[in-house]
């Protein structure tokens, strides 16, 4: 496929490459021409394929715009976007289920738009809430599950799409820190067991650091990439362990020394 400068992320040949997806030079502003907001500025990242980055910045510095490019929701201003296994999959705070759908349909729905045969759908539907620890709630409909059973089927629905990129813009920050960390260790377990690659965004430091290999922070205004961090620290982890905590005051200290830097321009 052509390469632009602007526009949609492109598909390649998933095996010609060594990466999940590619922000080459990309840039961002909104508004119209003369009052425009630059946004994102000249950000390069690549995501590994298996690989588990987390993006963190204060609040506003265009980490869902990021992930928004990046899922082919709106377009770069500048910049090359390269997404070789074709259209990520999502995952929001908002779980975004039908409620009129039970869990199992929400499932199914996807299935069927990734062209799944029918007679294969329910199996394969029963087999993905399996996955997210939710056998036997096939029949439940959305009112009758708790936040994190929602976020749970909202999961199975976006592992549904079968993509090699699974995109998460703060999937957990509405849930209760219980339910948070149980949902950490689920989706570590399901990362580890599918090898699918994420991109992750939050503003929860520690979060970042208890899930990802690599943590990339954002300035702020426009957002560019400040810093990044390889988290050595083996999986499983959890949240309040020792290795977790040193490397979070590390990063909170320098994500506040962005804030200030941002305050004083
Ligand atoms: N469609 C849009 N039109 C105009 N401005 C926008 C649009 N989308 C985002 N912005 C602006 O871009 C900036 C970054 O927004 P974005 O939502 O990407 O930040 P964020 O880091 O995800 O914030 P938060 O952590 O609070 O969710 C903000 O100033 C926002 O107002």
């Amino acid at each position: 496929m052509a390469l632009t400068t602007t526009g949609k992320p492109e598909a390649l040949d998933a095996k010609a490459t060594e990466y999940a997806v590619r922000l080459d030079h990309v840039s961002k502003s909104f508004g119209r021409p003369g009052r425009q907001q630059l946004v994102l500025d000249d950000i390069s990242l690549d995501v590994a394929p298996g690989e588990f980055v987390t993006l963190l910045g204060a609040s506003g510095c265009g980490k869902s715009t990021l992930l928004n490019l990046t899922a082919g929701l709106d377009a770069a201003s500048e910049g090359r976007i390269s997404v070789p296994g074709g259209r990520p999959a999502l995952m929001f705070q908002e779980h975004a289920l039908f409620p009129w759908l039970t869990a199992g349909r929400n499932v199914e729905l996807a299935l069927r738009l990734r062209g799944v045969q029918k007679n294969e759908r329910r199996a394969e539907a029963e087999r993905l809430l399996a996955l997210v620890r939710l056998q036997g709630s096939y029949d439940k409909r959305v009112h009758e599950l708790s936040g994190g059973m929602r976020q749970r089927v909202a999961l199975a629905r976006a592992l549904a799409q079968d993509s090699q990129l699974l995109l998460m813009d703060e999937p957990f920050a509405a849930l209760d820190a219980i339910t948070r960390d149980v949902l950490h260790e689920e989706l570590t377990r399901i990362w580890t067991e599918t090898g699918v690659s994420i991109l992750f965004v939050t503003h929860n430091v520690r979060e970042a650091v208890r899930l990802a290999q690599r943590v990339v922070l954002l300035s702020s205004r426009p957002g560019r990439i400040a810093h990044e961090w390889r988290v050595e620290i083996p999986q499983p982890r959890r949240i309040e362990d020792a290795e977790v905590s040193a490397l979070s005051v590390e990063i909170t200290e320098r994500l506040r020394e962005e804030i200030r830097r941002h305050g004083q321009q």
